[in-house]
């Protein structure tokens, strides 16, 4: 009993967790209403709402680089506190250092914390083969497309091996095709190597093709409107019907939520 009840223990948890900021007036904007969520190990959920809801904010809250104005955030029951190495964090804007090359860039987070050379190139090389990149271990930032520097970034949030990837609309700056491979070999990573992940995305196609879980906010301030568990076979296909029901089903909800 007490073995099933540790299994089943959340990985993330918020309790009312409520956030607001001050605007340029001085005034009181309240961006997170009272959220209540809880993930559990190796689940794939993914914050689903409309553009400004404050997606990135409970990201920023979650990941610890913005304190809650009120409630709590655990992350396997320890109370988050600001960023720590058991959240990874893979951000829309591809924040690769450009001095480094790509090994340079996927071994940074081990190095920085005393790792020895040849474990932490090791484990780096692991990551760059898992996200595809073998080959381009030398290669700056710069030589690299838009879809290979975040294959980067996903290998070096792994690198850290986080028990948490925190995902910010990873794919959002990427040309259609480009984001339609990198869902599928987001996918493919994740089932060999699978984490609690946090995902965000405005993308519905998005959402429904990696989702173990979708979870839709309202407008800002954000509230959870609704929540679904998608238990479509993987890999999933965009055109299934029941993707395609699930699709329409959730763009109404948020639409209404307008
Ligand atoms: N540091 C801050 N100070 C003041 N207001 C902020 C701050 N960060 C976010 N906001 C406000 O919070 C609201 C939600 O922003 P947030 O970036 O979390 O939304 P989002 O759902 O991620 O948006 P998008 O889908 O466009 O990326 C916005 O109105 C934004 O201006």
């Amino acid at each position: 009993m007490e073995r099933e009840r540790k299994i089943e223990a959340p990985v993330i948890e918020c309790k009312a967790v409520h956030k607001k900021f001050l605007n340029l007036a001085g005034e009181e904007h309240v961006v997170i209403g009272d959220i209540d969520l809880q993930v559990k190990k190796n689940e794939f959920l993914v914050l689903f709402g409309p553009g400004q809801c404050g997606k990135t904010t409970m990201i920023n809250l979650i990941s610890g680089l913005l304190p809650a104005t009120s409630g709590e955030i655990t992350v396997n029951g320890k109370p988050v506190t600001g960023p720590g190495a058991d959240r990874g964090v893979v951000y829309q804007t591809i924040n690769l250092f450009p001095w480094l090359t790509t090994m340079g860039n996927v071994e940074y987070g081990p190095k920085i914390r005393g790792v020895g050379k040849e474990e932490r190139q090791k484990k780096a090389q692991y990551y760059i083969d898992l996200v595809g990149l073998q080959g381009f271990e030398k290669a700056y930032p710069v030589k690299l497309s838009g879809g290979m520097k975040q294959r980067v970034g996903i290998a070096r949030a792994y690198c850290n091996e986080p028990d948490v990837l925190l995902m910010d609309e990873p794919f959002g700056a990427l040309d259609a095709q480009t984001r339609y491979m990198m869902q599928e070999e987001i996918e493919k990573i994740w089932q060999k190597e699978k984490r609690t992940v946090i995902f965000v995305t405005n993308n519905i196609e998005e959402a429904l093709y990696l989702a173990d879980r979708i979870v839709v906010l309202s407008n800002c301030p954000a509230t959870i409107k609704a929540e679904y568990k998608i238990d479509l076979p993987r890999p999933r296909s965009y055109v299934d019907p029941e993707f395609l029901r699930l699709r329409k089903e959730i763009t109404s909800i948020v639409d209404i939520t307008k």
